[in-house]
Formats: structure tokens, C-alpha cells, sequence
């Protein structure tokens, strides 16, 4: 497939994932990326040693010489990072990975409505095993939004949602990975405590959950009969399980979800408030 050319504005831990499994899905050759970010001279040399790809400080062309922009910088930095380039968007595609930032508050700083896609990728992008759901504004075209649903496929599953939903999504599968790592990380630790080696521990966990997660991938069961086929009446899983619930975990999660998707919320009202509709 022949693609035009991709600009990332913001060169952090997200927009590197998604260009290492641009390159990696064969989605975009490294000459077609160009990463932009506002100071650090060092990490953008970094992207261009690593994936081969032009970098630049400078917005406007990669604005110019783009016809997907991807935003990619912190929530709080979206409207530094559009700064003097609004007058030069027109019909390229924006796709937004900001959290909780919505296609209003975009359209507010751009000062004009544009076709702009708001997506809610993860990290695993980087081994093209992202979790991604996309939104359109109204004047994304059924081909451009085919053209990112595509894109975001290349490097994972993509799906198609409502707007209002992306801060649901945020919470469950953009920090996802975050709590299945904070996981491990008390795995580890335990297995140290009950007397493994620590690598052989990390080898053990790691085939543990890549197993459990095929079998919910592959099995036409519910976790919850899966979870019954490990529990051995009276045996250790049912022991380790009683623990689980005596500290409450499911309860936690569901805590954990629910506030990230809060703040998700919260985010998107903090940034709208700050700015003055153009609308209006
Ligand atoms: N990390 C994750 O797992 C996920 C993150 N996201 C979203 O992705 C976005 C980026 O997150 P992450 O990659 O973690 O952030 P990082 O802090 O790692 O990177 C932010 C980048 O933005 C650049 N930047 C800041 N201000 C400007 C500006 N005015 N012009 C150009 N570039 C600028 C920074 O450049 P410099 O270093 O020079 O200041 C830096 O390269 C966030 O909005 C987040 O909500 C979405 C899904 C998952
Ligand atoms: O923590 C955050 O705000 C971002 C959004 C999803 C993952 N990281």
C-alpha cells in the first residue's frame, strides 16, 4: 500500500512504540515518519538513529510535508504543540493519542473544525499488540477513517467507538498494560520471597501470563470456568485465592478502572474550561 507521509508531534514513550510498530508492521517506511518534539535534541537524535526517521524542531513543515499528524504530546502540552502551525492544517488527517483531550477542544485551538481522529492506542504498539479504539470527528471522511482504523490494525486491534467512550477506553486498555506490569512486579517480588531466582522467576511469570492470555484469546470459556479449571478442591490456588479475596482485589480493580476513567474525565473538563470557543 502506497502511503503519504506520517508527523508525530511529541517524540515521548507513546509515539515511539507506534513508530517502531509503524516501521515493524510495514505500515510506513522510515522515510515516510517524521518526529518532531520541543526541546530535546538528544532524543530526537536517538529516533533517528534507532529508526532511521527525519526529525525535526521544526512544526510547521513537518505540518507541511505530513498528510496524517499525529499529536503526541502530554495533555497539558497540546496547546504549546499546535502553536503556529493551525493556519496550516487543511486536509491532513489529525489523529489524537492524548488522553482525555476531546475533538472540541482541538477544534477550539485550531480555531477551525478538521478532520481529526481521536485514538486511544497503548504501549505494546511497539510489538504490534496494541489495544486501540478510534473516534472520528464529524468531518473524517468513511476512507480516512479507514485509512487510521488501518493503521492503528497494523499495529494491533483497532476499534471503532463513540467519542464518549474513549475515557472508558483510557482507563481499561490505554493504562492497561501499566497494571498487568504492576502485577508482575508483585509477582516477582513474591517469588524472591518463596525462594525462586529471580530470573528463573521472570521466565516462569512471563510464560504464565503469555499462556493464561492466549487461552482467554484462544478458549470458547469464560475466565471465570478457566479459573475453575486450575482450582483443585482444597488445593493451592484455592488457598491463593481466598487471600485475594479476603483483601478484596476484584474490588480494587474495579476502583482502579473506574478512577482512571475518572481522570480521564477530569482531564478532558481541566483543558475544555481553559480554553475559549471559537464557537461561541
Ligand atoms: N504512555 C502511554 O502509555 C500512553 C500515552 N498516551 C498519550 O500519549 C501522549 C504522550 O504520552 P507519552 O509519550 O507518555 O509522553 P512523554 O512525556 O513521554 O512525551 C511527550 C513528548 O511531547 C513533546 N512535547 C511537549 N511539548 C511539545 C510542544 N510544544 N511541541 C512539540 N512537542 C512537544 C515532548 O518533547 P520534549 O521532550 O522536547 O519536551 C516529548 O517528546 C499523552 O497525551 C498521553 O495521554 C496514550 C496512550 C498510552
Ligand atoms: O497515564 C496516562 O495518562 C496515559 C494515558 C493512557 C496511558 N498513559
Amino acid at each position: 500500500m502506497k502511503m503519504d507521509k506520517i508527523g508525530f508531534i511529541g517524540a515521548g514513550s507513546m509515539a515511539e512504540a507506534m513508530v517502531a510498530g509503524l516501521i515493524k508492521g510495514k505500515v510506513f517506511t522510515s522515510g515516510q515518519i517524521i518526529v518532531a518534539n520541543r526541546s530535546n535534541s538528544t532524543r530526537l537524535h536517538e529516533f533517528s538513529q534507532k529508526y532511521g526517521v527525519e526529525t525535526t524542531h521544526d512544526k510547521q513543515k513537518l505540518v507541511k510535508d505530513a498528510s496524517i499528524i499525529v499529536l503526541a504530546m502530554k495533555p497539558k502540552d497540546v496547546k504549546a504543540g499546535l502553536d503556529g502551525v493551525q493556519h496550516l492544517i487543511d486536509k491532513q488527517v489529525i489523529v489524537s493519542v492524548l488522553a482525555g483531550i476531546s475533538i472540541d477542544t482541538i477544534e477550539n485551538i485550531l480555531g477551525k473544525e478538521a478532520a481529526i481522529v481521536r485514538a486511544m492506542p497503548n504501549t505494546s504498539a511497539a510489538i504490534l499488540k496494541s489495544a486501540t479504539a478510534i473516534a472520528g470527528s464529524k468531518n473524517v471522511t468513511p476512507n480516512q477513517m479507514n485509512r487510521c482504523k488501518t493503521l492503528f490494525e497494523a499495529i494491533g486491534i483497532c476499534k471503532i467507538v463513540e467519542e464518549k467512550q474513549l475515557d472508558a477506553v483510557t482507563g481499561l486498555s490505554g493504562s492497561g498494560p501499566a497494571y498487568i506490569y504492576y502485577l508482575v512486579e508483585a509477582m516477582e517480588k513474591a517469588a524472591v520471597d518463596v525462594g525462586l531466582d529471580p530470573f528463573v522467576a521472570r521466565d516462569l511469570i512471563v510464560q504464565t501470563l503469555l499462556g493464561a492470555s492466549e487461552m482467554i484469546a484462544v478458549s470458547d470459556k469464560h475466565p471465570s470456568q478457566l479459573r475453575k479449571e486450575v482450582t483443585s478442591p482444597n488445593g493451592t490456588t484455592e488457598a491463593g485465592i481466598s487471600i485475594l479475596k479476603e483483601r478484596q482485589v476484584e474490588d480494587a480493580v474495579i476502583s482502579c478502572i473506574r478512577r482512571a476513567t475518572e481522570r480521564s474525565e477530569e482531564l478532558k473538563s481541566m483543558f475544555s474550561e481553559e480554553l475559549i470557543s471559537y464557537k461561541k
